[in-house]
């Protein structure tokens, strides 16, 4: 169609290629089709994340350093939290698809950026100035892990190919895990001469509910397939390959989508809340927080839907 448009305006160099076409898409937030920019005023961009918006209120975070195995950087965790800190905010996102670019999901910490980083502690002598150095470091990955937790939109992660280190302790804080046959885990840090420092070895346990397979997982570093994952509930299904389950986690997005945002965010907010806290300190929390929301339009909005059977639109939120 732009070749045509070309040719009547006598532009004959004009040739529509694809870089000419990628670049076009680009730049008008074309995904697959999809126009961004319909469903989102404010489509966050980043360095080394890819942000897209295949359906309306489904966000789409990719992580976006294929040729370095989608290695975890300092610039990378800063974008994970500033990434899910943003979507938190924009009330166009209901629901976040989170996937990877390239061979594997990724390698974990990238060694080379881990190197740098934890250099800077070896300009001090002292123990407890090395040390500070090394609390702001493990800080900041924590930080970039945990804001997927903290942020009230449901988080759907799609791992294929390997998924080693910090991505288990990346995906332990998504809400919900799937996988590829091809997909394998592996909590990788004993073989680095580490202990796992930024939440596998908190969330694992509680996502898995089998506190002697975790300990194994973690005391030899073995890798796991993507069947055991699917036998320890670490992944809820597995499919053939990376397009297919791209596709269907993407249809459970948008019917997460299409419930009320002010009901699936605060069962996002109770299920956290509660996860590490006795049952009747949970229930105080979310009797607080339906003091007000009993009160929201999405209620009669959804009792009218359900009485009628009929489908209803929720504002943003
Ligand atoms: C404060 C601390 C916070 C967080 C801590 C987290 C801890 C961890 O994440 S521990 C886990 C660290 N990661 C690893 O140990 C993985 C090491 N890599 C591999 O095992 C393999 O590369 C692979 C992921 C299984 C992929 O294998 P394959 O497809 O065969 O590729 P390779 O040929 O091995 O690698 C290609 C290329 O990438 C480089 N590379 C691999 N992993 C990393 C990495 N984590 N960081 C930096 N670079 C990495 C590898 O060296 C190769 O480089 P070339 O220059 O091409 O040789």
């Amino acid at each position: 169609m732009a070749k045509n448009f070309a040719e009547e305006l006598g532009l004959t160099s004009f040739k529509a290629s694809e870089g000419w076409l990628g670049k076009f898409k680009q730049r008008h937030h074309i995904n697959n089709g999809v126009l961004s920019r319909l469903y989102s005023s404010e489509v966050p961009q980043f360095e080394t994340l890819a942000i897209t918006v295949p359906k309306k209120h489904v966000f789409h975070v990719e992580l976006n350093r294929p040729k370095q195995l989608n290695s975890i950087t300092t610039l990378m965790w800063k974008e994970l939290k500033d990434c899910f800190e943003s979507l938190n905010d924009n009330s166009e996102c209901r629901v976040i698809l989170l996937s990877a670019r390239g061979k594997h999901f990724t390698a974990g910490i990238d060694f080379n950026s881990l190197m740098q980083d934890s250099s800077k502690a070896e300009e001090y002598e002292d123990v407890a100035r090395k040390a500070k150095i090394l609390e702001k470091l493990i800080t900041h990955c924590q930080d970039g892990i945990t804001s997927l937790e903290r942020c009230n939109k449901p988080i759907l992660a799609v791992v294929h190919s390997a998924c080693v280190g910090a991505g288990v302790d990346l995906i332990t804080a998504a809400d919900v895990r799937y996988c590829t046959k091809d997909a394998w885990f592996q909590v990788k840090e004993v073989d680095v001469g580490l202990a796992a420092d930024v939440g596998t070895l908190q969330r694992l346990p509680k996502v898995v509910g089998n506190t002697s397979t975790v300990r194994e997982l973690c005391f030899t570093a073995r890798k796991f397939d993507s069947q055991e994952a699917s036998e320890l509930g670490l992944v809820s299904r597995v499919y053939s390959d990376q397009e297919s389950a791209i596709k269907n986690v993407l249809e459970t997005a948008v019917t997460i989508a299409s419930k009320s945002p002010v009901a699936v965010q605060n069962t996002k907010k109770s299920l956290v809340y509660s996860q590490s806290r006795p049952n009747e300190v949970g229930l105080e929390h979310i009797k607080l927080i339906n003091q007000a929301m009993l009160q929201s339009e999405d209620l009669k909005k959804a009792a009218i839907a359900q009485a009628t059977k009929s489908t209803t639109e929720y504002e943003n939120l």
